[in-house]
């Protein structure tokens, strides 16, 4: 049982999870753990010493003994990714990276090498931790639970919103195309697949505001 609470929201690529959680922790006072990004890096770190992402053993010792830190940057990054002390902040946040860390996320020995990591980041006052099995595995004994989605269209015309905004030319369809990818391997795997715990509260987004869902989770906080 965690020391301190801990505000599960776990959901698909682009239901609004990373963008809660800064507003839920925000409201809070709690801590943030974005679990993807950790995915992300194993992603980044295998590639850069070219290892094959499907090698279990070896992206597991690199998820095992990579030097990974979070610094606290400037307006346009405010949390800097460090590997082994080369700043990685840009390529973190790259669509192509995400697709890279769902190919090594379903290796279990990886998923068991990030656990603990995961757990070191229960601090007081609390923790909103971001990703697709922090209720399910993670912290399971939490009972702040959030499924958030929303339709794989409105998530892919939001992620298209946001990539055109950063200058990136890419068609609405290759978009939802990527997202139903990336859904159907976080679903579909056989370790940690991305679903509901049985006691998450659901809340679909696809017609409310970032403020709703934010309103609604600290509400629900609240009320427990
Ligand atoms: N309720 C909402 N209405 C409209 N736009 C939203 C809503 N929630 C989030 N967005 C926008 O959708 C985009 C994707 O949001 P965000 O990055 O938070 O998703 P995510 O679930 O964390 O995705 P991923 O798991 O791929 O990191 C962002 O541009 C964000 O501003
Ligand atoms: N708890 C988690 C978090 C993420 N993943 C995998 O990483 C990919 C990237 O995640 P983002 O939230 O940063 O987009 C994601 O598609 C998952 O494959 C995970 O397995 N578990």
């Amino acid at each position: 049982m965690a020391e301190f609470p801990v505000v599960c929201i776990d959901g698909p690529s682009g239901a609004g999870k990373g963008t809660a959680a800064v507003m839920v922790a925000q409201a809070l006072g709690y801590h943030l753990l974005d679990s993807g990004a950790l995915y992300r890096v194993v992603a980044i770190a295998a590639e850069k010493r070219g290892v094959s992402p499907t090698d279990e053993a070896a992206v597991a010792d690199i998820a095992n003994t990579m030097r990974l830190d979070f610094a606290v940057g400037g307006a346009d990054e405010p949390v800097q990714v460090l590997l082994e002390g080369e700043n990685i902040t840009h390529e973190v946040r790259l669509e192509s990276t995400g697709a890279k860390a769902s190919v090594v996320a379903p290796l279990k020995a990886v998923r068991a090498a990030l656990l603990d990591y995961q757990r070191h980041f229960v601090k007081a006052p609390g923790l909103v931790a971001d990703g697709r099995d922090m209720g399910t595995v993670v912290f399971p004994e939490s009972p702040y639970k959030i499924f958030l989605t929303a339709s794989a269209e409105e998530r892919a015309d939001r992620r298209f919103k946001q990539l055109k905004n950063k200058g990136v030319n890419v068609s609405l369809a290759a978009v939802l195309e990527d997202i139903r990818i990336r859904d159907d391997r976080d679903m579909n795997r056989a370790t940690a697949p991305l679903k509901a715990a049985d006691d998450a509260l659901t809340i679909d987004s696809t017609s409310l505001s970032i403020k709703e869902v934010v309103d609604s989770i600290v509400a629900f906080v609240r009320s427990r």
